[in-house]
């Protein structure tokens, strides 16, 4: 985490040159007040993305400084990936599903995503993140010391209590899709504070672009029949991000309804 945060502080003259507003980017800095005298209400988070697979690939678009950067990130990246292993093979055993299940082209991309929440002036005008799901399998994220995170639980905003050293784990869309709605995303968003700036990581884990995602064949039967269509996860992201992560109408397209997927 101190090595993000000293990222967010170095000069704006050493991180410009990550700065890009091209989301295909491997690695990138950009920030989401691009559209600030436009938008109904203000997000205060600047944004550094990057691809960690392939590792040795990605590693050399990563930041250069702070100059321990690569090799912490690196570590971390390994070992967070090992973490998220190790929950979805304990998930794939709860959902009763063949062993490694996950493994392979199913858990075969991670995208780091370190946001930066300056500190603001008047949080009751803004949302560092707004609210959604995310689009991946499962979410590490690393929420440092400062509140912000909540979670929508019984119709109401929860505060997610920040611990010293401890992982936030969150259960993504195509999980929810994958468990034929055993399991569901868990709907959040981020707060801003007008003290203190609030750094936090995430290490998304999601499957290849080309993956099929689909409810697991032995999750479902004629009792239950699937809820979704299978379909490529490139497709699901580029419908995800043009729904701003809205979370019911991002799942919209790829639900089935319930008397077709009964006949077939
Ligand atoms: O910063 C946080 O607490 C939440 C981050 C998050 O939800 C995300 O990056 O998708
Ligand atoms: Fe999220």
């Amino acid at each position: 985490m101190n090595v993000v945060e000293e990222f967010f502080k170095m000069p704006m003259e050493e991180k410009a040159s990550l700065y890009s507003e091209d989301p295909n980017k491997v690695c990138r800095l950009y920030t989401s007040n691009i559209n600030y005298g436009t938008e109904k209400y203000h997000f205060w988070r600047d944004i550094l993305k990057h691809h960690c697979h392939p590792l040795d690939d990605c590693i050399k678009l990563w930041p250069q400084k702070p100059t321990r950067y690569r090799d912490v990130i690196r570590t971390f990246s390994i070992e967070g990936k090992k973490l998220g292993l190790t929950i979805l093979e304990l998930l794939t055993e709860g959902l009763g599903l063949e062993s490694g299940y996950f493994k392979k082209d199913l858990s075969e991309a991670m995208l780091l995503v370190a946001n930066h929440y300056p500190p603001c002036p008047d949080p009751s005008l803004t949302l560092g993140l707004p609210k959604h799901c995310d689009p991946n399998l499962i979410t590490i994220l690393l929420q440092g010391h400062t509140f912000g995170l909540q979670v929508f639980k019984d119709g109401q905003w929860i505060g997610v209590q920040p611990l010293p050293n401890a992982l936030v784990v969150n259960i993504g869309h195509q999980l929810r899709i994958v468990s034929n709605n055993k399991l569901k995303s868990a709907e959040h968003r981020a707060v801003t504070n007008s003290k203190v700036a609030r750094t936090t990581v995430g290490l998304f884990i999601s499957s290849s672009e080309d993956s099929i995602i689909e409810p697991a064949k032995s999750l479902t039967n004629a009792a239950q029949p699937p809820l979704y269509r299978a379909f490529r996860y490139k497709e699901f992201l580029s419908y995800y991000f043009s729904m701003m992560g809205d979370t019911e109408l991002a799942l919209q397209p790829f639900k089935l309804p319930f008397n077709r997927s009964v006949i077939s």
